[in-house]
């Protein structure tokens, strides 16, 4: 298979043993939370474990590929038992889009987020939690993986927890389906835990019905594509390269757009600097009247 489609069938397969470290941590009771850059900026056993997992098992198959994690390594010897090496089979059965049949190890990053929405955990918001490995072939992000550890955890014993979308542009998405949210009202979604006066303007200025204040780039992503939000703002920086590979791969393959606040694409090429300076809009339509709405002031302070 081509290796476009044997990293995501990797990557699902790893991104779900991902969310059972993310789960077991949290049945464990020990967090283990560091702050990295203050009380909003933690990182978590959770964060830790998820990320070798990850990185570990992605990196033995794929020895030439360049991936970019967020967390740094811990240089502790590597737990054997968080590795995963399986491919998974509905990926391996589909055809590859055409222009991703022949890219080659060098073109490719995987920009992965062991665990998005950290501080929502430690809080207990469970379902803002979402692992993230994402796909960018030439600076594009082409593919993603999201495994959402706690989906269901609210709908009672029954229920099966946890679920895993994955999608590739060009071809679509699996796991999670297109849904068209109320037309008789605006709904925006935004961060709960980082937000600051642009954040505040910008959503001031959408003039929305509802705002959705939630954790992880990952899920105000899946609010979108759910219907649940009309869109997502963030105009600030704060928001990394790992945080929307893997969400927008996803979105674009659905038919939505996610692009800075300025409109502008977001590149994803090895030597990229990580934040994603110029902020983050995710809509599935009507994303030009968004940036039209975005006040001067936050587009001069928030700059790609
Ligand atoms: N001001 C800031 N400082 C550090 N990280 C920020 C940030 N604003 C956003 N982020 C990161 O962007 C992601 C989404 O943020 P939010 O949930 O507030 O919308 C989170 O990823 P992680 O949880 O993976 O660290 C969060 O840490
Ligand atoms: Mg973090
Ligand atoms: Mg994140
Ligand atoms: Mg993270």
């Amino acid at each position: 298979a081509p290796l476009v489609l044997r990293l995501v069938a990797a990557s699902v397969s790893v991104a779900e043993k991902a969310g059972a470290i993310v789960r077991n941590v949290f049945n464990s009771g020990e967090l283990g939370v560091v702050e990295k850059d203050g009380k909003n900026d933690l990182q978590t056993q959770a964060d830790r474990s998820a990320q070798e997992c990850i990185v570990q098992s992605l990196s033995r198959q794929f020895p030439k590929v360049t991936i970019i994690g967020e967390e740094e390594p811990t240089g502790e010897t590597v737990d054997e038992s968080h590795l995963e090496t399986r491919l998974s089979e509905e990926v391996l059965k589909v055809v590859c889009p055409q222009n991703l049949q022949s890219v080659k190890d060098e073109d490719v990053v995987v920009w992965v987020d062991p665990l998005d929405g950290t501080k929502e955990y430690t809080e207990g918001f469970l379902d803002h939690v979402t692992v993230l490995i994402g796909v960018a072939v030439n600076g594009k992000a082409v593919a993603g993986v999201i495994n959402q550890p706690y989906y269901n955890y609210k709908a009672g014993p029954g229920a099966t927890l946890g679920r895993t979308m994955w999608g590739i542009v060009g071809l679509g998405a699996f796991g999670v389906e297109r849904l068209v949210p109320p037309a008789d009202k605006r709904i925006v979604t935004t961060t709960r835990s980082h937000s600051n006066k642009l954040v505040t303007e910008s959503i001031e200025a959408m003039q929305p019905d509802e705002v959705l204040r939630v954790g992880g780039a990952g899920h105000k992503v899946l609010l979108v594509i759910e219907g649940k939000a009309h869109a997502y703002v963030f105009a600030t920086p704060g928001c990394k390269k790992w945080d929307t590979c893997a969400p927008e791969a996803i979105l674009h393959a659905l038919g939505g757009r996610l692009t800075d606040i300025h409109g502008n694409a977001l590149q994803y090429h090895r030597d990229v600097k990580h934040p994603n300076t110029g902020g983050v809009l995710a809509t599935y339509s009507d994303h030009d009247w968004y940036l039209s709405r975005m006040p001067e002031s936050v587009k001069a302070a928030v700059k790609p």
